[in-house]
């Protein structure tokens, strides 16, 4: 694992849409992983602003993670809708090649079409992931298999709480999700988390530094061979070996300077 600390969550976004757009550059034929919640929101403001200077997402395709069980693409809470508005409506990608699991019909067949479409378009070049409260990536909750492919999954309670605030009064919030499987996530090429703030510091310590295990979904990424984590100062507080990525880092930097 590369664990990239720098001191602010704008200066993380930042160093997360270059690292996108570098991928694009080098294969503008790109699959890419993408992800939702509130971190990534500059990250794809920073991805506009390339396009608008050049950066072309024509020939891309994007799988993104996760989408929730009932709401269709036209549901403003949706993954679906998410990225069109703050992404897709945004740059040159064809429709037909932006994937987003289907929240609508039957979750095991939505499932079942996302698996081989990753398997016919695949496999992601870099995915992008979220770090949920509770180590959560997609929508694996604690206690999700590490070897899971995409499917449904039950949302934990704590989850369906924080969602509670972004739907109206009496309606419905989601309980399942369909996401890619942790299994799923670890067969793209590469991995790039972003995770900012002090909320996610205890989840970052436990992907990083702690055992690999269920309850910490995010910890098999510790078996994963390219994986870069980007956090800001707030992110990395508990972080025991902090010190050290950071001098890495500094070497790192200054021999990809030098390449
Ligand atoms: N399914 C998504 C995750 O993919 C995301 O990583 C997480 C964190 O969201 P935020 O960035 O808003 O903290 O939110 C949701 O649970």
């Amino acid at each position: 694992m590369r664990v990239v600390i720098l001191p602010t969550p704008a200066d993380a976004a930042r160093h997360v849409t270059e690292l996108i757009a570098g991928q694009l550059r080098e294969n503008p034929r790109s699959v890419l992983g993408l992800a939702t919640g509130g971190t990534m929101e500059p990250v794809y403001e920073g991805l506009i602003a390339r396009h608008r200077a050049g950066l072309s997402f024509a020939e891309v395709t994007i799988f993104n993670l996760d989408e929730y069980v009932g709401l269709g693409p036209e549901h403003p809470q949706s993954y679906s809708h998410y990225m069109r508005e703050r992404l897709f409506a945004h740059v040159d990608i064809a429709e037909a090649s932006c994937f987003v699991p289907s929240g609508r019909g039957v979750p095991a067949a939505a499932a079942r079409a996302y698996e081989a479409e990753i398997a016919r378009r695949g496999p992601v070049d870099l995915q992008l992931l979220g770090l949920g409260e509770n180590g959560h990536i997609g929508f694996n909750e604690p206690g999700s298999s590490l070897g899971s492919r995409t499917r449904e999954k039950l949302l934990s309670h704590d989850t369906v709480e924080a969602n509670r605030r972004f739907f109206g009064p009496g309606e419905a919030v989601p309980e399942t999700a369909v996401t890619m499987g942790i299994a799923t996530i670890c067969e793209a090429r590469s991995i790039v988390v972003l995770a900012t703030g002090a909320r996610k510091a205890s989840a970052v310590r436990a992907m990083v530094e702690g055992p690999v295990t269920a309850m910490c979904p995010a910890s098999i990424l510790q078996m994963h061979p390219r994986v870069r984590v980007v956090i800001d100062a707030e992110a990395a507080a508990d972080l025991a070996l902090r010190d050290h990525y950071l001098r890495a880092e500094q070497i790192q930097s200054a021999r990809d300077a030098k390449a």
